[in-house]
């Protein structure tokens, strides 16, 4: 699979290209634990002596952006040199520092220093331990082996002008000394970063144009070497992959600062009648250096023969070209960032509205379970009232049934004996009229007689007189007879009529009853009905506030949009990486090599941290 190559970091030739920094990079052997796990493994592929191969994990940032379509899974990356893990010291040393050493031993300053992710191997790299030496030590022993013999045991050379020194009085040491003693004591509360220097000398290098005068810091620049250290172990791969990309970054920006005309001055050493007092040229280097003397010789023509002119314009091209290629690294930083910011707002967007989609499922479950809670206990007393309406007519029906039954079985009358007695009735009533008759007619008589009888009193008279008187009482007996009869069965009748009234009464009371528990049972279902309203109401309310979710979820979308505008408009004035790189370049410039190095107990590690800051807060 044809790998993507990263436009414009890649250094086209690699033999005879000058590089005034040189990037080398050290891969560590896995550690025991990371051996154990096998899966953390295979992320780092060394492809040749210069190339090395990033095949970023599943869980990577890298692997994630590249899935949604930012950036790549496999990068590639060239450096100066490669040192896979089983480099020992002893090669690491022989192959990235022989070169800086050996100028330096020739006069030219020199800068070497490491980055990577924690526990990469900077310390390993640089100090060793007390069996298996780094670089730093190693140097110092090439070092004052070669001056061996030749120490200027004194203590009385002063640095002037960044790259000149001056020869001090011995009052003048005592109160130097002083001053040390006093700015050590206080150095743990110096916080001025390297960082801040080098990005001074930077600038200080961009605005000047005229860099042919023997004071400007361009003339102490010396020789460069940034080593890069990585683990392999893919929990550090996305750290990993910015430190690749920031040194790929970092070596053609120092190429495009340092092209060859601003190659390196020995420094001088200046007497009090200001007279050079020592120089470090071919004569001293060692054997091991044998072509030193070249190196010297190529760097002086190429100084030697430009003119004042020349070089003026090539300050100016120089910075144009800076000026250009920082423009275009910013941009490519812009460009990078934006698009972590836009994956990281893509996947804000995807976590919002997965989390807008929960919210409205869930709205929604809850609405339809409410609805379907208030159909179910709408139907269910429904189906309660149903029942117990059916209940109490079932209960009225037999109430009735049984009232009527009783006042069936205490009044029953079979028809044949109300018809006899209807006949009876009739009969007597025709008797009655009929003596009614007779009682007119014998008093009509009577009326006849007793104005008779005024003109001839008889015997014959008084026999019928009491023949009539003894009918008339026979007949009113009879009557009073039948009345007593009649009104024995008006009694009854009234009494019947008494207990029908009773019955009614009681059923009248069943009844209302009944009415009062039906209208309680209607009180009960208006109750039930207010309740479900406010279900109903609640129900609303419920997706009222599913609106304001999603008319906050809504602001906060275009607060999170403000925010990404703002932050991008605070990346832009922002120095990046590429000031920190050049400030590291220029505290060699003031610093001769071995001062403040290494993990010094007290001091280095200070420092070193202090350089990490930045790009770790980056990170
Ligand atoms: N080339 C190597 N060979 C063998 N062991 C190594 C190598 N490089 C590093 N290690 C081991 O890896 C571990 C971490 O290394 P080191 O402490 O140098 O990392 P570091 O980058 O300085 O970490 P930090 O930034 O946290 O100080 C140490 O135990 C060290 O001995």
């Amino acid at each position: 699979m044809p790998l993507p190559r990263q436009p414009g970091w890649r250094v086209p030739a690699r033999a005879k290209v000058y590089e005034p920094l040189k990037v080398f990079l050290r891969v560590r052997p896995f550690s025991i634990a990371e051996l154990e796990s096998h899966d953390a493994q295979g992320c780092v592929t060394i492809e040749d002596a210069q190339t090395v191969i990033l095949n970023a994990p599943k869980e990577s940032s890298a692997m994630k952006n590249s899935e949604r379509g930012i950036g790549h899974a496999v990068h590639s990356f060239t450096f100066s040199q490669v040192f896979g893990p089983e480099t020992t010291q002893s090669e690491f040393f022989e192959g990235s520092m022989k070169d800086i050493v050996r100028a330096y031993v020739n006069g030219v300053n020199g800068l070497v220093f490491t980055y990577g992710v924690t526990n990469a191997g900077k310390t390993f790299t640089i100090q060793g331990t007390s069996k298996d030496l780094g670089i730093l030590p190693r140097s110092l022993d090439v070092i004052f082996n070669h001056i061996s013999g030749r120490h200027y045991l004194k203590m009385n050379f002063k640095p002037y002008l960044s790259n000149d020194v001056k020869k001090l009085e011995d009052e003048q040491v005592k109160q130097e000394e002083a001053l040390k003693t006093a700015i050590l004591a206080s150095l743990k509360e110096e916080t001025e970063s390297i960082s801040t220097t080098i990005t001074n000398f930077c600038d200080a290098k961009l605005d000047s144009s005229d860099c042919t005068s023997d004071n400007h810091p361009s003339n102490s620049l010396g020789k460069a070497c940034m080593i890069v250290n990585i683990n392999q172990h893919t929990s550090t791969y996305d750290e990993t992959l910015h430190v690749m990309k920031f040194s790929a970054i970092a070596r053609q920006v120092i190429q495009t600062i340092l092209p060859k005309n601003f190659g390196y001055f020995p420094p001088k050493l200046v007497g009090g009648d200001g007279r050079s007092l020592m120089h470090f040229d071919a004569n001293t280097s060692v054997g091991d250096f044998a072509d030193s003397t070249e190196t010297s010789a190529e760097e002086e023509v190429d100084i030697t023969i430009l003119s004042h002119e020349d070089l003026l314009k090539a300050a100016e091209d120089l910075k144009e070209k800076l000026v250009a290629e920082r423009q275009s690294k910013l941009l490519l930083e812009v460009k990078i960032r934006k698009e972590m910011a836009e994956a990281m707002f893509r996947q804000l967007l995807e976590t919002e509205e997965a989390w807008r989609q929960v919210i409205l499922h869930s709205a929604l479950r809850l609405e339809e379970f409410h609805i379907n809670r208030l159909e179910d206990m709408k139907d269910s007393y429904e189906e309660k009232l149903e029942s117990k309406f059916e209940m109490y007519k079932e209960a009225i029906k037999k109430h009735a049934y049984m009232c009527a039954m009783e006042q069936i079985e205490d009044h029953y009358v079979p028809i044949e004996e109300f018809l006899a007695e209807q006949e009876k009735v009739e009969d007597r009533e025709g008797k009655i009229l009929q003596l009614e008759r007779q009682l007119d007619e014998q008093s009509r008589r009577l009326l006849a007689l007793g104005s008779l009888s005024s003109d001839i009193p008889t015997t014959e008279n008084n026999m019928e007189r009491d023949l009539t008187d003894t009918t008339v009482r026979r007949a009113n007996e009879g009557l009073q007879k039948q009345c007593e009869e009649k009104e024995e069965l008006i009694k009854s009748l009234k009494f019947k009529i008494q207990k029908l009234n009773e019955t009614l009464l009681e059923a009248n009371e069943g009844y209302r009853k009944m009415a009062e528990e039906n209208s309680q049972l209607k009180h009960t279902i208006m109750l039930k009905d207010q309740e479900m309203n406010s279900l109903q109401n609640w129900a609303k309310r419920v997706l009222e506030l599913e609106e304001t979710v999603s008319s906050l979820q809504k602001e906060l979308e275009e607060r999170k949009k403000h925010f990404f505008a703002e932050e991008s408009k605070q990346q832009k004035p922002r120095r990046g990486l590429l000031a920190n790189l050049k400030s590291t370049v220029a505290s060699t410039a003031s610093t001769p090599l071995g001062k403040g190095w290494g993990k010094h107990e007290e001091a280095s590690p200070y420092s070193r941290k202090q350089v990490l800051l930045p790009h770790k807060a980056k990170e």
